[in-house]
């Protein structure tokens, strides 16, 4: 198996997943998405945005090519084990019922069971810097299955940040959040991506299934756009998210107004 130290960029062509005798996604490409980009996985419910995601982390087994630094990545799952160290993966449903501290579950994720007082110490910051930067430091030493809603989904956000990916897939991460930590937790995920690392370049890139357009709008630099397991629009932001695209996709009207800022938002009536 070849060692992989980090993942550069991930695109797909002519993906396709059937389940049963059903076909979920017809030929998706998915042009590549590199380091320092923030892309937004839009459309309505049962489109195929999860199973896209589920492929694209290895849960699915699909036909056509996944690629990770323009390079198809192997089927088989023990081929692809070498990639997984450089995903963070945030599902949509999150709950963690383990009977453990939040805090465990961020050294646990670190595999910590070290006897190192030195390694130990440093995954121990790594966790509580991820907690303070999610402004959950107060959820540290709350058992996992006493969160509510909201707490579980910015736990499991900071389960995925704590081991540092380059390739962050997060499916629905604000759908249980109040309106300041949606905002808080998209800032902090467009921040990771662009943050330049030791070798000179953004640190890595994100796809990110968002229900909310004007949160892709303000926070995505990119949007794929899927509809009943095709893609029908793909590109940059705002210009992509049209009118007609919207009206297209949702079978909503609506109008684009500008907010004090300049910045386009979407009113849908
Ligand atoms: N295990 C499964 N067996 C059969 N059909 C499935 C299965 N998982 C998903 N589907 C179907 O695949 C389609 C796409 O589902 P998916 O969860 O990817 O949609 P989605 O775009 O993420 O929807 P939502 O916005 O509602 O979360 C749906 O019609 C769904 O019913």
């Amino acid at each position: 198996m070849q060692a992989v130290t980090s993942i550069s960029s991930v695109g797909a062509e002519n993906l396709s997943l059937s389940i049963g005798r059903r076909t979920i996604l017809h030929g998706i490409d998915l042009p590549p998405v590199h380091r320092g980009e923030v892309l937004a996985i839009v459309g309505p419910n049962g489109a195929g945005k999860s199973s896209l995601m589920h492929c694209l982390c290895g849960l699915a087994k699909f036909d056509g090519r996944l690629l990770f630094d323009g390079v198809p990545v192997p089927a088989p799952a023990r081929e692809r084990r070498a990639w997984a160290p450089h995903i963070g993966y945030v599902p949509q449903n999150t709950g963690i019922r383990a009977k453990i501290s939040v805090m465990e579950l961020l050294l646990s994720a670190q595999k910590s069971h070290t006897r190192s007082v030195a390694v130990h110490k440093k995954e121990l910051e790594r966790a509580e810097r991820v907690l303070e930067r999610l402004d959950i430091m107060h959820l540290g030493q709350r058992l996992c299955p006493t969160l509510s809603g909201g707490q579980m989904q910015m736990v499991a956000l900071a389960q995925a940040l704590v081991l540092s990916p380059t390739l962050l897939l997060l499916d629905e991460p604000t759908s249980a959040l109040d309106l300041r930590h949606q905002s808080q937790s998209l800032k902090l995920i467009r921040n990771y991506v662009r943050k330049i690392d030791e070798g000179g370049t953004p640190r890595a890139m994100a796809l990110v299934i968002l229900h909310d357009l004007n949160l892709a709008l303000r926070y995505a630099d990119r949007v794929l756009v899927i509809d009943d397991g095709r893609v029908s629009a793909h590109g940059a932001l705002p210009e992509t998210l049209s009118l007609d695209v919207v009206q297209r996709t949702f079978g909503v009207e609506g109008e684009f107004v500008q907010d004090s800022r300049g910045e386009q938002v979407l009113v849908a009536y």
